[in-house]
């Protein structure tokens, strides 16, 4: 891990196919980013993968500081070069599923806590990246950034944001959706980017929030989610079997005013929070 304080022509990063990098080259999309973003003067960014700095360098005008977090070492020269000047820009070279923001910035303290990320995340990590920025129903971050807004594969945005009874609905859209509120606010084309990755974009807003009326008991509703979309064919009864007698899950069914026949994706997050406590209280 190295500390660079503070980008030449886009035609000198060749990406690397390791570090998931397909540069964004659309104003467009730069625009959408920034205006999801909602900055505003007093923010304290942090941006996973600056990579060629383009959307580095839109947000950094407009904000009080900002961190960026890149592994590339190569990268990290040449947006040193570019942008080491900016008095509100640190650069920190490494792994950012790996580092300890919290101590790295104990010693920047105008970069400490930043409140907001905004990113064009490396689509192959988008699942570790989340879990280190929300953290997991049974053990939710202790971080609270105040949004974080990211470019997503689309088939994981739809799947983040998905409702009760849809086809994209499933354990991903419940755990995330129980730590943070999610939106899909733009949709982006494989063609905003070089080079083109193999699907389409979304940008995404999360704001993580502590849910006003949590499950009781956290694990247990996060391995009942697991359970019940393990396979997503089979009736809930059939699926929790291993938990609860059927006849038993359908008297709780019930209770809650819902279908006997119910599979996991008929369920909205309230739902399994209520299911998970009636199952917990019956197992005490
Ligand atoms: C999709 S590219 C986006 C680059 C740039 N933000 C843009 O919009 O053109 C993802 C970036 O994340 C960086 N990256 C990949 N894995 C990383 C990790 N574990 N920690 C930090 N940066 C990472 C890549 O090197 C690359 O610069």
């Amino acid at each position: 891990m190295t500390v660079n304080k503070s980008t030449q022509s886009r035609s000198q990063f060749r990406p690397n196919k390791r570090f998931g990098q397909h540069w964004l080259r659309s104003e467009i999309a730069l625009n959408q980013i920034v205006a999801a973003a909602q900055l505003t003067s007093s923010d304290r960014i942090l941006e996973i993968g600056p990579g060629t700095g383009i959307l580095t360098r839109r947000l950094l005008p407009l904000v009080e500081s900002l961190v960026a977090v890149e592994i590339d070492r190569n990268l990290c020269q040449k947006l040193t070069q570019k942008l080491g000047k900016e008095d509100n820009f640190l650069l920190l070279q490494g792994d950012f599923l790996k580092l300890n923001l919290t101590e790295l910035l104990e010693s920047f303290p105008s970069f400490q806590q930043p409140n907001k990320i905004v990113a064009n995340i490396p689509y192959n990590i988008t699942g570790p990246i989340l879990e280190k920025l929300l953290g997991k129903i049974s053990q939710p971050a202790t971080t609270a950034y105040q949004s974080i807004v990211l470019l997503v594969q689309q088939e994981v945005g739809e799947r983040l944001t998905a409702s009760p009874g849809t086809k994209a609905y499933g354990a991903l859209s419940l755990r995330v959706q129980y730590l943070a509120s999610c939106e899909l606010i733009y949709h982006v084309p494989a063609k905003a980017f070089s080079p083109p990755p193999k699907v389409d974009s979304v940008v995404i807003r999360l704001h993580p929030r502590t849910i006003s009326e949590p499950a009781d008991n956290p694990r247990l509703l996060d391995s009942l989610i697991k359970l019940g979309f393990a396979n997503r064919r089979k009736m809930l009864r059939n699926n929790l079997s291993s938990v609860i007698a059927p006849d038993d899950l359908i008297q709780l069914l019930e209770q809650l005013n819902l279908n006997s026949q119910s599979r996991a994706e008929n369920l909205s997050l309230e739902d399994w929070i209520k299911l998970s406590n009636l199952i917990g209280c019956r197992s005490i």
